[in-house]
């Protein structure tokens, strides 16, 4: 705790007040009796800590510690030289917020709150197999069981039926990383499915994998209404073709016959990680009203929003009304595949729509087919320029609310509901989004050692329900335009703090 420290808020000029640090938070109340001015700010939204000013600094306010988070704001404390505070408030905000540097435990393992329900048991894979009625021309294999073919996917696969254990593995040597082409949704009517991977390791001298090819022809085999697949690549070309100079790369239409191939034109981790970093300097603290709108687009952050909304509207346009089966892969096939695949199955499967029906999503296409959670958001690190660090899982949350906003009853949850889950993606309070696998948590035993968030959430549905839900039962298809014409800055999430921004009753009513 230190006493005498004063909060430069961009909004409501300087607050005296005092700033206290737990395990958990950093936690600022203003000196004033009055008006209240809390700030109660999770550690794990912290990337950045640092000391502003010395000792012989004399200018207002120019001995402070400054605070970068990841939820797009920053914030700034200036300290008495005399009072000696400083030191220790760096050095515990420091110590608490980069537990993973500092070989501390995730405040996860100290959370000891009882909820009535039990998240961890939202998710089921078999369960939601069963929900969409897998055909006997799929199976459920074992043969990840121990995470021996690719540790980065879920211990249980659906594939199509006639791939024994032992060609799955031929076809996971071929695919970057072992993660091998598997279902993630069938259409209950046509069978058409979607199915999900990484590039296949064609390489510069354009490898060929006979198991690999066969495996596509199955999949295409086990869909009676077309003799037709789509591959849906969701780089663009230029980055696929640089891939291979890795090993990497992508089908040969020769080598895969009745497979079509289309980019999606969905840039890498780095341009998308960049684009927030500029989104960030236009949204906080302060718009500048005359550039305002050159300066969202020369960020080119809703540019990627629709690319990546589009990607997906394509997808679920040849699964529905051309009854065709799609593959869907990337890189790595954990961040822009991960993207595709939630948002098509959210725009082709009511389910998807409803409050429990998303957090089996996110169990499934994010947490469970490993998109690296730790890694892309640094839980616990201080690496704050790390270049593994991107925010591809916001950019889904925010594709997400796109959807929301061009449907406003189709959807069982509320923006709160969105916002909520993207500060606990940073908190590090629950054990949902910690580690980077499947295998990992289940090695770490986060469903036994940590609360998962469904269980805060499920325990307060209420204050997570969109009022204007309707169940649609006959438009179970959702298709949104993705257009720039329709593509809105989700201001509620990118300028949030700031209250000049939030819809205020007018002046004259306020008591
Ligand atoms: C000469 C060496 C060629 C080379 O480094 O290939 C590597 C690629 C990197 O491949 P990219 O696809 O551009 O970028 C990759 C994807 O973003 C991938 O996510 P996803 O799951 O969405 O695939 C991330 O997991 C990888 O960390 C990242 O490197 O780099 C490029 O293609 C940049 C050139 C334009």
């Amino acid at each position: 705790m230190a006493q005498d420290v004063t909060y430069l808020c961009p909004y409501n000029g300087q607050v005296k007040g005092s700033l206290s640090v737990t395990n958990y938070r950093l936690y600022f109340k203003n000196a004033e009796r009055d008006s209240l001015f809390i700030l109660d700010v999770p550690l794990g939204v912290i990337a950045r800590v640092e000391k502003i000013g010395g000792a012989t600094s004399r200018g207002e306010n120019s001995y402070r510690i400054d605070i970068l988070c990841k939820d797009m704001r920053n914030l700034r404390f200036a300290h008495k030289q005399e009072n000696h505070s400083r030191r220790q408030v760096f050095e515990k905000i420091q110590l608490y917020s980069f537990p993973i540097t500092n070989k501390q435990p995730l405040f996860a393992y100290s959370l000891k709150e009882e909820y009535e329900e039990n998240g961890w048991r939202v998710y089921d894979p078999v369960a939601d197999y069963k929900r969409q009625g897998i055909p006997n021309t799929w199976r459920i294999s074992r043969v990840n069981e121990n995470y021996e073919l690719c540790d980065t996917y879920p211990s249980l696969l659906v594939v199509p039926k006639n791939a024994s254990d032992e060609y799955l593995r031929h076809v996971a040597g071929f695919r970057s990383r072992g993660r091998l082409p598997v279902m993630s949704w069938i259409h209950p009517e046509s069978q058409a499915t979607i199915t999900r991977s990484s590039q296949p390791m064609v390489g510069v001298a354009g490898r060929r994998n006979r198991e690999d090819e066969g495996y596509i022809q199955m999949i295409m085999d086990a869909n009676a209404q077309t003799t037709k697949l789509f591959i849906m690549d969701a780089r663009p070309s230029v980055n696929a073709v640089a891939n291979k100079a890795k090993g990497g790369g992508y089908e040969n239409e020769d080598a895969y016959t009745n497979a079509e191939l289309i980019f999606l034109d969905i840039h890498n981790i780095h341009v998308m990680r960049e684009s927030l970093r500029k989104l960030k300097e236009v949204c906080f603290p302060n718009i500048n009203e005359t550039h305002w709108l050159s300066n969202i687009e020369a960020t080119h952050w809703l540019e990627h929003i629709k690319q990546i909304l589009a990607g997906a509207v394509r997808i679920a346009d040849k699964v529905e009304y051309y009854k065709t089966s799609v593959l869907v892969h990337c890189s790595d096939g954990w961040d822009r595949t991960a993207q595709l695949t939630s948002l098509a199955m959210i725009m082709l499967d009511p389910y998807y729509r409803t409050l429990k029906g998303f957090e089996v999503l996110i169990e499934k296409e994010w947490l469970s087919f490993g998109h690296k959670f730790a890694q892309r958001i640094g839980h616990g690190e201080d690496k704050h320029s790390d270049a593994d660090r991107s925010p591809v899982f916001l950019q889904f949350i925010d594709c997400v609310w796109q959807m929301t906003n061009q449907f406003p009853i189709a959807f069982e949850f509320n923006e709160h509901f969105l916002i909520t889950i993207m500060d606990h993606l940073y908190s590090c309070l629950f054990g949902t989004f910690l580690y980077n696998t499947e295998q990992q948590r289940a090695k770490e035993d986060v469903k036994h050692k940590t609360v998962s968030l469904w269980s805060f959430i499920n325990s307060n549905i209420e204050d997570f329900l969109n009022p204007l839900y309707a169940t649609y039962l006959d438009q179970h298809v959702l298709l949104p335009v993705a257009s720039m014409r329709q593509i809105e800055l989700w201001m509620g999430y990118y300028c949030r703090w700031n209250p000049r921004l939030r819809p205020q009753e007018p002046i004259h009513l306020r008591n």
